[in-house]
C-alpha cells in the first residue's frame, strides 16, 4: 500500500497525485478515492491521478474524479501529471505519455506545462449551445452575465438532463471579452460542482467560439475563476488539429495518506 502522496493544482483545479510504478494502489477502491477527495474527510481534491510505468511512452496517466470513479481525460489534471514526472525525473523538458484518451506531447516551459490535444473533428452547433469531445464531453453555452448565473444549480440541470442524462456532459458557461479573451465558468461532472478551471473545458471553449465565428484567432485566452489559461490550434476544413494547452501547474504539498 503506497502512502505517499503529492498535491498538485493547475489554475485552482487540483488533485492528489500519487506514484504508483510499482502498481500498489488499489484502483478499484472507489470509495477510498472519493474519500481521499473529500475536503472534509479526506485530503481534498477535484481528482486523482497516478503516475503509472509505460511500455514505449514515459508514463501512463490513470485519471478519476472526485466521485471516486475512473473518468475521461483532464486537461489540467494532464498538465499536472507531466510536472509530477519532471519532480520525479522521469523526463526533461519534453515528454510523450498515454492518458484514457491516447498519447499526449507536453513541453515544460518555465513555469508554462504545454499540453498537446487530441484533434477534434465533430463539433455539433445549436441554437443555444455547442457540444464537442475533447478528450472530455463539453456542453458550451455563451451568455451575457455570468454573475446571473448559478453555475452549481444551472450545470447540474444540464449535465443531468436531456439528451445527456446520467452519462453525462461537462458545462461551460462562456462570456465574450474581446476577440481573442473569454471567462468561463464550468461545472464538472464527476465533481458535481463548479471547479474553479478545467482544462478540456476551455479547449472545448477556444473550439466552439472558433467554429461559431465568435472569434477568428487561433491563440485564445481563457479566464477561469483560478487563473489564465490559453489554446492555440490549427483549423483545416473544420477539422482542429495541433491543439495546446497551455498554463502554470504546481506542487502544492506532499504528505502520507493514513486512512
Ligand atoms: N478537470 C478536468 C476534466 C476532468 C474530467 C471531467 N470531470 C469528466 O468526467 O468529464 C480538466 O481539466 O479537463
Amino acid at each position: 500500500m503506497t502512502n505517499t502522496f503529492y498535491k498538485y493544482q493547475g489554475t485552482g483545479n487540483d488533485f492528489v497525485i500519487i506514484d504508483n510504478r510499482q502498481l500498489i494502489f488499489d484502483k478499484k477502491d472507489t470509495k477510498r478515492i472519493k474519500l481521499l477527495c473529500d475536503r472534509r474527510f479526506g485530503i481534498g481534491a477535484d481528482g486523482l491521478i497516478l503516475l503509472e510505468n509505460h511500455d514505449t511512452l514515459d508514463f501512463n496517466m490513470v485519471y478519476f474524479n472526485a466521485d471516486g470513479n475512473q473518468s475521461s481525460m483532464c486537461g489540467n489534471g494532464g498538465r499536472c501529471i507531466v510536472a509530477f514526472a519532471s519532480f520525479l525525473d522521469i523526463i526533461k523538458h519534453k515528454s510523450r505519455f498515454m492518458a484514457v484518451d491516447g498519447e499526449h506531447n507536453a513541453i515544460i516551459e518555465g513555469d508554462l506545462i504545454k499540453l498537446q490535444m487530441q484533434d477534434v473533428s465533430e463539433i455539433n452547433i445549436y441554437d443555444t449551445h455547442v457540444f464537442l469531445n475533447t478528450g472530455s464531453p463539453h456542453h458550451v453555452q455563451l451568455e451575457s452575465d455570468l454573475k446571473l448565473l448559478d453555475i452549481k444549480g444551472d450545470g447540474a440541470k444540464i449535465r443531468y438532463g436531456e439528451p445527456y442524462n446520467e452519462a453525462g456532459t461537462n458545462v461551460n458557461f462562456v462570456t465574450k471579452n474581446s476577440d481573442n479573451n473569454f471567462t468561463v465558468r464550468t461545472y464538472e461532472r464527476g465533481v458535481e460542482d463548479e471547479t474553479l478551471s478545467c482544462g478540456t473545458g476551455v479547449t472545448a471553449v477556444a473550439l466552439a467560439m472558433n467554429a461559431v465565428g465568435e472569434t477568428e484567432k487561433n491563440l485564445i485566452t481563457l479566464e477561469v475563476e483560478g487563473g489564465k489559461l490559453q489554446v492555440s490550434f490549427d483549423k483545416n476544413d473544420s477539422k482542429y488539429h495541433n491543439i495546446w494547452l497551455i498554463g502554470p501547474a504546481t506542487q502544492v504539498f506532499k504528505g502520507e495518506i493514513t486512512c
